[in-house]
């Protein structure tokens, strides 16, 4: 996110994609970015993306971090320190796949965990649905979990649909923005709060003297 202190609005972003292996992370990163599908993506590390799109008229500089699916024991390193490092998170599950569906609760609390805050900008990406013959998750159960868990929820095929991606993704920038601003008004509310505390000491101060 940008520095508070040096700019009212926010120009650049950090966003996090996680998920269970296979589920279509990358896919979904690559989508968003170059627009395209191309259906088999060598990716067994970590790569982070950059681009620049419009949001709301607005343009943004995103890093998005594509991480590699691990959900089984406990969380790697990578793991933790991309989470630290994200200011947003895609949570990413296929409704092919239940296991993937299993993990994104784990995933929430890890993130919940890491960074020490409940209710950071997280969305849910429920992928494949034009898999509709190999389906395991019902759309109501992903809805139901996103309410359970706080984050917006959609339901999308990367394959089949780019305007879903986008709005995914606009929408993780829309809640990593609010998030700014929230903490902008947090830090103004407490840098009058200390003017004030400073000028009521200094009045102190000065009556004292003046008794003497
Ligand atoms: N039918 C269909 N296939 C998809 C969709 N999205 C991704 N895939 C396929 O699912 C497979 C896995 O996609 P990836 O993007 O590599 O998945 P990943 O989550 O990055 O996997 P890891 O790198 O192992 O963590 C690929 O064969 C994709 O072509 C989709 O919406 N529909």
């Amino acid at each position: 996110m940008s520095d508070p202190g040096t700019a009212r609005k926010m120009t650049r972003a950090k966003l996090v994609v996680l998920g269970r292996d296979n589920c279509g992370k990358t896919a979904l990163c690559v989508r968003f970015i170059t627009k395209r599908f191309i259906g088999e993506y060598d990716h067994k590390k970590e790569v982070t993306y950059r681009c620049r799109p419009l949001v709301d008229k607005e343009a943004v500089d995103l890093e998005i971090l594509d991480t590699v699916g691990k959900c089984a024991g406990p969380a790697p390193n990578s793991l933790e320190s991309a989470i630290k490092w994200g200011d947003g998170f895609l949570i990413v599950y296929s409704v092919t796949d239940r296991s993937s569906f299993e993990c994104v609760p784990r995933l929430k609390r890890l993130i919940d965990h890491v960074k020490q805050a409940l209710g950071l900008p997280t969305v849910i990406v429920a992928n494949k649905c034009d898999m509709e013959n190999g389906r395991v998750v019902r759309t109501e159960e992903g809805e139901e979990m996103a309410r359970e868990l706080r984050c917006s929820f959609f339901e999308l095929s990367v394959a089949e649909s780019p305007a879903a991606v986008e709005a995914a993704a606009s929408q993780l920038v829309r809640e990593v923005r609010l998030e700014f601003h929230r903490h902008l008004l947090a830090m103004d509310k407490r840098s009058r709060m200390l003017q004030m505390r400073h000028a009521l000491k200094s009045k102190l101060t000065r009556s004292k003297t003046m008794q003497w």
